[in-house]
């Protein structure tokens, strides 16, 4: 993969929206790879999904490159095409502006201009998605997770909490033209049971990815862990926590409970690198597969913290393994 970085006067270097489009494809596919993930599709099948398989998911990450790629440059161009002091001046502002008063009365013109063009982007992104899977919904949870973090990093967010709070921005804010359809599964989801879904993530800045699933995986590099082990339990760490509207859809409060609870229980009986958390790994996923429950959520947050833990950010703090691991995340459960 190619390391391409560009620089400009004003800031260090951060990655061209060709990186950073490499990085959001490469996280889907190593996602969609790892195993054995409870109720996901993996290499071992399609888990609680009747019409995925893992050929399936890398085609669909794949197919999802070229809108990635036009949702960096898309930033990138808000970012650097106004404004007497270039590609900073819109960090800064968003920055400045943070918390001043009610929304409306501040919110940067450009950043509007931008959540507008990111979502026609993003539903051009599911229909080449829909083409490539005869219309099944591989990716769409992840391309708007993961859209919104390459967005934010082309804009210039110097650290993973930054992009997940220039993110946050993005998606809080309205989009005229998002056509009146079918209602999406997450959203009877979110009707029916009061949670606030992928949108809610969102705009609450990714705290199960930020607080949960990143310190675990930055902790596992740091200590020379086994990564696929601490990539799962980075996983059920999430599941453990997220309220899923993939779930909530499929199997109402009692299927959340059920994901939840037994995540938990992998967890407590020592993780995916443990004999006995295996067992109780393997065993959850035999009771999601069938009962059609699938943490579609959990695993496009997963998705997220590996993107967001390969962007070279241009301030090396983030890179540091967090501090306040111990600390109960901020997340509802
Ligand atoms: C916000 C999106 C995901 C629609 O969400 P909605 O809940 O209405 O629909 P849908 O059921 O199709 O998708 C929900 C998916 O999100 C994921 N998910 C579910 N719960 C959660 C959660 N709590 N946190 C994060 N992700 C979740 C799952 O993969 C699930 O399948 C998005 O598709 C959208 O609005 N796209 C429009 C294009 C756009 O604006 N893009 C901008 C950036 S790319
Ligand atoms: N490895 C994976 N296995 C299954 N789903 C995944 C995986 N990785 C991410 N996902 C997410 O899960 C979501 C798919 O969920 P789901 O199939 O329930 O969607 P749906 O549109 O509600 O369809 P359905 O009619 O099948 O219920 C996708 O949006 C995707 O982002």
């Amino acid at each position: 993969m190619s390391t391409t970085r560009e620089r400009s006067p004003a800031r260090a270097p951060r990655p061209s929206a060709d990186v950073l489009a490499n990085l959001a494809v490469r996280a889907l596919c190593e996602e969609a790879r790892l195993s054995p993930k409870p109720g996901l599709v993996d290499g071992r099948g399609a888990g609680a999904h009747g019409d995925m398989d893992l050929a399936l998911l890398l085609a669909s990450a794949e197919a999802l490159r070229p809108a990635f790629r036009s949702l960096a440059d898309a930033a990138r161009r808000t970012a650097t095409g106004a404004g007497p002091r270039g590609e900073l001046d819109l960090r800064e502002e968003l920055q400045r502006r943070r918390g001043l008063g009610p929304r409306d009365e501040y919110e940067p013109r450009r950043l509007l201009v931008l959540r507008e063009e990111l979502g026609r982007i993003g539903r051009a992104g599911e229909a080449a998605m829909s083409r490539v899977t005869g219309g099944v919904n591989t990716h769409r949870g992840a391309l708007w997770t993961l859209g919104l973090l390459v967005a934010a990093a082309a804009i210039g967010a110097a650290t993973d909490r930054e992009a997940a709070r220039v993110a946050a921005r993005l998606a809080g804010l309205p989009d005229r033209n998002v056509p009146a359809g079918a209602i999406s599964h997450g959203e009877r989801a979110r009707r029916r049971y009061g949670v606030s879904g992928a949108r809610g993530q969102a705009v609450a800045a990714f705290p199960h990815v930020i607080g949960v699933a990143l310190p675990r995986l930055r902790l596992a590099g740091a200590a020379g862990l086994q990564q696929d082990a601490a990539r799962l339990d980075a996983l059920l760490a999430v599941m453990s926590l997220l309220e899923d509207t993939c779930v909530l859809y499929r199997g109402g409060r009692e299927g959340l409970r059920v994901v939840r609870s037994g995540a938990e229980r992998v967890l407590a009986e020592g993780g995916a690198g443990t004999r006995r958390g295996r067992d109780a790994l393997l065993e959850l996923d035999e009771r999601l597969t069938a009962r059609r429950l699938s943490p579609g959520g959990s695993a496009d947050l997963l998705a997220a913290a590996f993107f967001l833990h390969s962007v070279p950010w241009p301030s090396p703090a983030d890179a540091r393994p967090c501090r306040r691991q111990g600390r109960r995340p901020a997340c509802r459960r």
